[in-house]
């Protein structure tokens, strides 16, 4: 699998989601994904707005589901998504009915690791239970809340490494990741690299003279496309 990247819309409405959306189409992102943010405050119709603007390109619903997912990820499905996500938490049931769902809709499931005691068990146990896609990742509060005790805030790079080799489907690292740390994703076997938005671009090498967003991320699609993904 060529690097893929993909990025997250962590934003509360839909104007600025497409906004954001068709800049990183301009500038070579290959994935979109409706953030949690997005979708508690637009819902279906953020995804449908999404879709609807990109007819073609593959649209992420970070759903975080919890329980009751057949009917979650069948309503996502339909509204245009092409992947929804599962945590792994859930009780084992939900994630079947989340992939079930998947199947039924034509839907890839991502299962989400994060807050598993041991993160790479919870990665294969979404892979035993049919999911497509592991997302292996550090929570925003977590984080936060370690880094305001002063301690050594966690990074998904610490077990990526382990993640992809006990897993054999596609591995995404999320949380905390500056974007060179994103980029050199691929190196570690992670093929889908994945951008917070908004974006703000914190890194030396990718700033352009005139603070240009687009000719920034433009420069960030081109340094993940040219990586190999290490096996
Ligand atoms: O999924 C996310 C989180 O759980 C809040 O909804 C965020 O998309 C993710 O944590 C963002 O990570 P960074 O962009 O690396 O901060």
């Amino acid at each position: 699998m060529r690097p893929i990247v993909q990025i997250s819309l962590d934003l509360t409405n839909i104007d600025e989601a497409l906004e954001t959306a068709h800049l990183a189409m301009r500038a070579g992102v290959d994935w979109l994904e409706a953030g949690t943010p997005l979708i508690l405050a637009e819902g279906l119709h953020g995804v449908r707005a999404l879709r609807e603007a990109f007819p073609e390109t593959p649209i992420v619903a970070d759903l975080k589901t919890m329980d009751g997912g057949y009917l979650e990820a069948e309503m996502m499905a339909k509204a245009g998504a092409t992947h929804v996500v599962v945590m792994a938490r859930a009780h084992e049931e939900t994630i079947r009915c989340v992939v079930k769902a998947g199947e039924d809709f034509g839907c890839q499931v991502m299962g989400d690791n994060m807050v598993s005691e041991d993160m790479v068990a919870g990665a294969k146990r979404l892979e035993d239970l049919g999911c497509g896609f592991v997302i292996h990742h550090i929570g925003y509060d977590e984080r936060r809340g370690i880094a305001a005790r002063g301690q050594r805030m966690p990074s998904p790079l610490d077990q990526l490494r382990q993640v992809v080799e006990a897993v054999n489907v596609p591995v995404q690292a999320v949380g905390g990741l500056s974007l060179e740390q994103a980029i050199e994703c691929p190196r570690y076997g992670a093929p889908l690299v994945v951008l917070g938005a908004p974006l703000t671009i914190d890194a030396d090498a990718f700033k352009t003279a005139d603070g240009d967003l687009e000719a920034s991320l433009r420069l960030i699609c081109d340094a993940v496309h040219a990586q190999e993904v290490q096996s």
